[in-house]
């Protein structure tokens, strides 16, 4: 069962690795980590469980928060109209995406990162995703709203790339530009 103590936090360097694909059809090894991760949403979102084992609530996880350096996600989420989102895939791609950006109103956070980072963060709006079920179906799904988001927040996981990275730096107009002799 995966706990907390099997996420790594930011400064692990497997968090900036890029993930190897995954050799299909997948192992059983592979398929068994997949499972885990699918598992450990469903179990951070049960109040009892979570309560009980100490977990964050997680709407998605990539294989590199475990320390696994695989193209592997889990996402586990509801949209706004209560469509339920549950796909765990091995080698998932953004085969295309709007022109049309879109963010979490609240920024983001990060099981990875135990602290607030303020500040949003630019998502396309709409993507479509292709990857390979535990099953080895191969699927493409149209994405958008929230679950949009937690597909390219985990797969950003794959590059090495975590949400802060996304955040413009300070456009607040009160912030006087540094002038460049100083930076
Ligand atoms: O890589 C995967 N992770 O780091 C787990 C993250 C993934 C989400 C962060 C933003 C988009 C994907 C996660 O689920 N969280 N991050 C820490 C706080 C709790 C939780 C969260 O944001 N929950 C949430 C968000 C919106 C609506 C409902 N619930
Ligand atoms: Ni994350």
């Amino acid at each position: 069962m995966i706990t907390m103590k099997d996420v790594i936090k930011e400064g692990h360097p497997t968090l900036r690795k890029v993930a190897k694909e995954v050799t299909l059809p997948a192992s059983q090894e592979d398929r068994d980590i997949l499972q885990k991760m699918m598992d450990f949403l469903h179990n951070s979102q049960d109040p009892e469980i979570a309560e009980k084992f100490g977990l964050r609530p997680g709407v998605g996880l990539a294989a590199p928060q475990i320390n696994v350096a695989k193209r592997m996600i889990a996402v586990l989420v509801s949209d706004q109209n209560e469509n339920l989102y549950e796909y765990a895939l091995f080698n998932p791609k953004i085969v295309s995406h709007s022109v049309e950006m879109t963010q979490l109103e609240n920024g983001e956070g990060c099981l990875s990162v135990d602290r607030d980072v303020p500040g949003l963060v630019p998502r396309y709006a709409r993507i479509t995703v292709q990857g390979t079920t535990i099953e080895g179906e191969q699927i493409s799904i149209r994405l958008r709203g929230l679950p949009a988001i937690v597909f390219q927040h985990e797969i950003d996981h794959l590059n090495g790339v975590m949400f802060y990275d996304r955040i413009e730096e300070s456009k607040d107009p009160f912030m006087k530009p540094v002038p460049d002799a100083f930076r």
